[in-house]
């Protein structure tokens, strides 16, 4: 049984934590675990409390059955005593009311000296030769009204011990039986009938008392054909065991007290207890009427409930196994929505952190699949449109470089205009205060344009601007700037240079430009041009300032004869 109980515990256990351990785990927050505990839960509650509820009627039915027949047991081995204790009272009375008997005591009676000496001996050789033909009896002996022992079977007769009131109660109820004990001197139990000696005009003279072998009960306890399963006991009335039907070498101990109180305080109530073989027993109490003799009957506990513990334990290993089977199938299912559900919130993620590469291809053809594939379908569609945006943002930002360089360039030169040049100019005025570092201004202006416009038209004069500027930017280095002031002028920065190698860099433009041919028609062009050249000084405060003295060198220039540059300091 403890063995039962514990695999019992263990499967409870067992079922309890397999249904806490994924919400211990998970803390029930992803689908997965509460999907599991609830498959889980819905397994375990009806089919545990059916199949408990189910046991728990089926018990109580197998109790009220084993109960019945415990009754059957004990009814039926009260029967039994009553009718053998009828046969030996009968035999008893039988006995004394024989010749010898009556005879012998009426001699008593009398006080016949002749007849008390002639019958004591043939008495006990005719009690002798009753007993010996009737098996339940063990001693017959005779007594008489006052209790003395006139004839015994015995030789050692073990009397009886008769009540005070015997002499009225045997003639009234012909019988008086002495409780059953435990008899040393026979090593077996016995109780003994004592039935009245009457004269033949009635006159109670004395007793046969019967010493009756309660073994000889045993086989009469229990019908082997027609009895219910199980053992039947008599108890004395300190709950020692006087006959049963167990078979022989079985040993028995006495029944504890507490279990007998209680058997004895619920006759014909069965409850479970350690029985006299010291197995756990379902047993119930019987007590004799006639007088104080318990009748105990009992079966083997696990005997009775053994298929039932094993059907229970089978449920129950079903029942977890049930479960087992139902987390595992919910768990696999909670992962078939929880795997495919983390993909698509990773990539989700990474759309969300601007990565547009996500790709993820759709394997099933349930609601996952559904959403993966739309999922892919956004992503497509936001990869295409980002592109498009990428594309306009590329074009937008190619055009703004175009406006902005229009907005500095000269159209027909290709050098700066005169925006760039003020803040050109400023940014160098700012330049030359903070570091000291001067920087050279030269402007240019190309000698009689006006007539070359006059005589080879405009469009020529323009191609002639275009060849100046050209000029101008391969005498320059990188860090300097070359613009277009205006008409046919042009003005030159040059970044960190004295005016020493700014009126060299004027002369070497000079001296280029003079060496320009340009064919026009069957004549050559050639041009001059007249150059200003200053150098920065820390009184021009403004851009006009530097601007305006280079104007009077380039007009010194031109005063000079043009084609050749003036530099004032
Ligand atoms: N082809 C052409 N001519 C222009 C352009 N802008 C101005 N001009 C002309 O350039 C001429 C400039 O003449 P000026 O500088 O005043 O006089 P000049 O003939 O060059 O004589 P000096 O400068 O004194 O040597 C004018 O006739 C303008 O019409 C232009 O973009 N293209």
């Amino acid at each position: 049984m403890a063995l039962l109980k514990s695999i019992k515990s263990k499967l409870v256990v067992f079922a309890t934590v397999a249904s806490l351990i994924p919400s211990l785990g998970l803390g029930l927050k992803s689908i997965k675990s509460k999907l599991v505990v609830f498959a889980t839960l819905a397994t375990l509650i009806p089919s545990l409390g059916l199949g408990l509820l189910t046991f728990r009627q089926s018990e109580a039915q197998t109790n009220a059955n084993v109960t019945r027949e415990l009754r059957a047991l004990t009814d039926y081995a009260g029967r039994e005593m009553e009718f053998w204790l009828d046969r030996r009272a009968h035999e008893a009375h039988v006995t004394a009311a024989s010749g010898a008997v009556i005879e012998a005591l009426s001699a008593s009676y009398q006080r016949r000296a002749d007849m008390l000496a002639k019958y004591p001996g043939a008495l006990a050789r005719y009690l002798q030769s009753v007993q010996g033909k009737l098996d339940a009896i063990r001693e017959l002996t005779v007594m008489n009204a006052s209790g003395k022992i006139i004839a015994s079977s015995a030789e050692k007769p073990a009397g009886a011990t008769l009540p005070d009131e015997w002499p009225q109660n045997s003639v009234t109820e012909g019988l008086v039986i002495t409780p059953p004990h435990w008899n040393e001197q026979y090593n077996t139990a016995t109780l003994s009938v004592a039935v009245p000696v009457l004269s033949y005009d009635n006159v109670l003279m004395g007793a046969l008392v019967a010493v009756l072998d309660l073994r000889n009960l045993q086989p009469h306890l229990k019908s082997s054909s027609t009895s219910p399963p199980g053992e039947v006991f008599l108890l004395d009335p300190d709950g020692r065991v006087l006959i049963g039907t167990l078979a022989e070498g079985e040993t028995m101990a006495q029944l504890d007290g507490p279990s007998l109180r209680e058997l004895l305080a619920r006759p014909g109530e069965s409850m479970f207890f350690k029985g006299l073989t010291r197995r756990e027993v379902i047993g119930l109490a019987d007590v004799f009427h006639e007088f104080p003799l318990t009748i105990l009957a009992e079966r083997d506990r696990a005997a009775v409930y053994g298929d039932w513990i094993e059907l229970r334990n089978m449920l129950l290993i079903l029942v977890g196994m049930l479960v087992l089977i139902v987390a595992a199938a919910a768990f696999q299912m909670g992962r078939s929505i929880v795997v495919p559900l983390q993909r698509l919130m990773r990539a989700a993620d990474r759309i969300a952190d601007g990565d547009l590469e996500v790709r993820l291809s759709a394997t099933r053809n349930d609601e996952i699949g559904h959403l993966t594939k739309v999922f892919d379908q956004m992503a497509d569609r936001l990869r295409r449109n980002h592109a498009e945006i990428m594309a306009a943002h590329e074009a937008m930002q190619q055009q703004n470089r175009m406006l902005e360089k229009l907005s500095i360039t000269d159209s027909l030169t290709g050098l700066y205009n005169r925006n760039k040049l003020d803040a050109i100019l400023a940014d160098q005025l700012a330049r030359f205060r903070r570091t000291q570092r001067p920087f050279a201004l030269l402007m240019l202006d190309i000698d009689h344009f006006k007539t070359l416009n006059d005589t080879y038209g405009h469009i020529t004069g323009d191609k002639i601007l275009a060849k100046v500027a050209q000029i101008l930017l391969q005498s320059i280095r990188s860090i300097d700037y070359a613009a277009r002031y205006g008409g046919d002028e042009f003005i030159i920065i040059l970044v960190e240079t004295y005016i020493d190698q700014a009126v060299k860099t004027a002369e070497r433009i000079r001296t280029h430009v003079e060496k320009l041919t340009y064919p026009a028609g069957k004549s050559t062009i050639s041009i001059t041009v007249s150059i200003g050249a200053v150098e920065c000084r820390s009184d021009d405060s403004t851009t006009t300032a530097v601007f305006s003295r280079a104007d009077n060198a380039l007009y010194e220039a031109k005063r000079a004869g043009r084609n050749q540059a003036y530099f004032s300091r």
